[in-house]
């Protein structure tokens, strides 16, 4: 039975950190996914792409958990999470960290409150000043200056609204990242800046990370591999030779078309 299985952290744990299998989910006649497996690998920055609608943002929420699938199974560092109580799920959901579409800030908190958000409510009984110290270390930790740790969200550039998001997606000191299209609304300089960023945090804190995004110099400069949405399920994942390697349409229109053969690294 769920809820009888305990969820304690296992540091020996070597499976995929993340593995979907056989997910559906619909809203009334439609339906988003039908028959989706998906499993992410420890350490890796895997980049889920797929066209508008396809359920990018749909299959994040199902594997956080803010969307009931239909059917199927979704384990995250080998925990089965569907069926499970908030409650029960809750040392499972400290281990990652979620950077929203556009930031999803509160408005009316500073950067240091919003990154405060997530401490304490998993740790209610922490000092008020080493919750304050550890949201200040986490508003150097995402590239911020430290003087925009008091600042509210309206104040800052899209930019640095992004980063104010991923210092709260750190908070907790996570070893899973999701970013759903982080670098959307960026000039190319502070997309390529975010890029590296996230490579860094990636390489220095050991996280895996999930990035849905649009952006095809995003999947060139950081992504280990690329998972690929359409008909209702991941159709390919791999680097981004393998897939050019495949003889999708969609695929091959992506990263064979204009603006897929400008991303790609120059040969030679
Ligand atoms: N709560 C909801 N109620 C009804 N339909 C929804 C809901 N959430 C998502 N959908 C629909 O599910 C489909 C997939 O949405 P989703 O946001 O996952 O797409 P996406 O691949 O992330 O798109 P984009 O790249 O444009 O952000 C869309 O057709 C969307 O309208």
């Amino acid at each position: 039975m769920i809820g009888e299985t305990p969820l304690a952290y296992d540091p020996q744990f070597e499976g995929p950190i993340i593995c979907v299998k056989g997910l559906r989910n619909s809203f009334g006649d439609f339906v988003v996914h039908e028959d989706l497996d998906l499993d992410v690998r420890k350490g890796e920055i895997l980049g889920v792409v797929g066209g508008s609608g396809t359920g990018k943002s749909v299959l994040m929420r199902s594997i956080i958990g803010l969307q009931k699938p239909d059917e199927g199974d979704v384990k995250v560092f080998g925990e089965s999470l569907l069926g499970r109580s908030d409650a029960e799920t809750v040392e499972i959901r400290k281990r990652w960290g979620v950077l929203f579409q556009g930031g999803a800030l509160f408005s009316t908190l500073t950067v240091a409150e919003n990154v405060m958000v997530p401490i304490r409510e998993f740790y209610p009984k922490m000092d008020r000043e080493f919750r304050r110290e550890v949201a200040k270390y986490k508003v150097c930790l995402s590239g911020l200056p430290p003087d925009a740790a008091p600042k509210y969200p309206s104040e800052l550039s899209g930019g640095m609204k992004k980063r104010a998001g991923i210092a709260r997606a750190l908070a907790l000191d996570p070893e899973l990242l999701f970013l759903d299209e982080p670098t959307a609304g960026l000039d190319p300089i502070g997309a390529a800046a975010f890029d590296s960023l996230t490579r860094e945090l990636q390489q220095t804190l050991g996280l895996t990370v999930f990035l849905i995004t649009h952006d095809l110099d995003t999947l060139h400069a950081i992504c280990d591999r690329v998972a690929v949405l359409a008909d209702r399920k991941v159709i390919a994942v791999g680097t981004i030779d393998e897939l050019l390697a495949m003889d999708h349409p969609w695929i091959q229109e992506y990263f064979n078309g204009p603006r897929g053969r400008m991303a790609a690294p120059k040969q030679g």
